[in-house]
């Protein structure tokens, strides 16, 4: 077998707070192989976000990683030298946010804070920099891009913004990128033909996409595989196509019902009832139970995950399974 690109073991990731301690990501183990793009959905709060900044070591303190593995090609991040950290991020591990306004800076020509970001990482002279960034700009759907390098951010709509926060997540041709919900805030077209340029970019540079959306279908248009999050746990995990036609775990099964391409038109959504517990007073074994329609006093054990050939889940009560 060869070894994933990345792979994560029981990555753990706290928070002290006066309150307490909150464990945001509880043993999330998963694996991204070379080019492919995996989904990590679940609610607001879940760990998804903790998750994305704990691969890239951008948990500032008192947070802290208290324990597990991340590897990129076999190389482990945890505990790695701040410096070697900073080498690894850009240049083989990028990020992309939800707002670009944290990528881009709004008094720098577009061109000019591009170019940059190469500089950071490689001697190359001006004009070879500006063409690679005419050519990311031009990968991620800007029509004449060598023209605009020019232009300041405020000069692009939302959606040409987003691009070029890709396309500066691209310049270094890292193997890996980060995507915390980057068309959330776009509007609906807009969204679907960034996803469809994000899925060719995949697929033509074997870049591999983390894709973080509370979003499942968005999620389900572009990754192979998803990772369903709860509570800082992966509750479910599995090739994209068999956890949306037979998901185990109720809550995978839940925020499937409630997509509306899966309901009749007009008729009420089904929602998960309740709401997602508080970090700080996790219920005792399965944090779901309390909102699961098929929560038995089984449920008061922490469920194991179990293995089911390429299939992944955590619940003593798992769906379209005979009891
Ligand atoms: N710096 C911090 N200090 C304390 N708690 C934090 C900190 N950062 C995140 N958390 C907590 O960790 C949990 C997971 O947060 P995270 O941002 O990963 O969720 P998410 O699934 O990405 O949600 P969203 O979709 O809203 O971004 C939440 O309960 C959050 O309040």
């Amino acid at each position: 077998m060869t070894e994933p690109l990345l792979a994560v073991r029981g990555l753990t990731t706290e928070f002290p707070t006066r309150a307490g301690v909150v464990g945001a990501v509880r043993e999330v183990s998963f694996d991204v192989n070379a080019g492919e793009i995996v989904g990590l959905v679940g609610e607001s709060g879940s760990g998804k976000s903790v998750t994305g900044f704990s691969i890239l070591g951008l948990i500032d303190p008192p947070g802290r990683i208290a324990s597990g593995s991340v590897k990129l090609a076999g190389r482990e991040l945890v505990g790695m030298a701040p410096r070697d950290l900073r080498a690894v991020r850009g240049r083989e591990i990028a990020m992309v946010f939800q707002d670009p306004a944290a990528t881009l800076n709004p008094v720098l020509r577009i061109g000019d804070q591009m170019a940059l970001a190469i500089h950071a990482h490689e001697r190359v002279s001006e004009a070879a920099a500006r063409a690679r960034v005419a050519e990311v700009l031009t990968l991620v759907g800007i029509p004449d891009a060598a023209r605009r390098l020019d232009a300041y951010p405020h000069q692009f709509s939302g959606g040409m913004r987003q691009r070029v926060a890709i396309a500066t997540a691209l310049l270094n041709r890292p193997k890996l990128i980060i995507c915390d919900e980057p068309t959330t805030a776009l509007d609906v077209s807009v969204q679907a033909q960034i996803l469809t340029e994000m899925r060719a970019l995949a697929r033509d540079t074997g870049t591999a996409m983390v894709w973080i959306s509370h979003d499942l279908a968005t999620v389900s248009a572009l990754a192979s595989r998803i990772l369903v999050m709860y509570a800082g746990r992966v509750i479910e995990q599995g090739p994209i196509r068999s956890v949306l036609s037979e998901p185990r775990h109720p809550y995978t099964a839940g925020l499937l019902a409630s997509l509306p391409a899966r309901s009749e038109a007009g008729a009420d959504l089904p929602q998960i009832p309740g709401a997602p517990p508080s970090m700080l007073a996790l219920p005792k074994g399965c944090a779901f139970a309390p909102r699961c329609g098929f929560a038995s006093p089984a449920c008061e054990a922490d469920p194991d995950p179990t293995l089911a050939a390429d299939r992944l889940w955590r619940c003593h009560h798992p769906q379209g399974i005979a009891a």
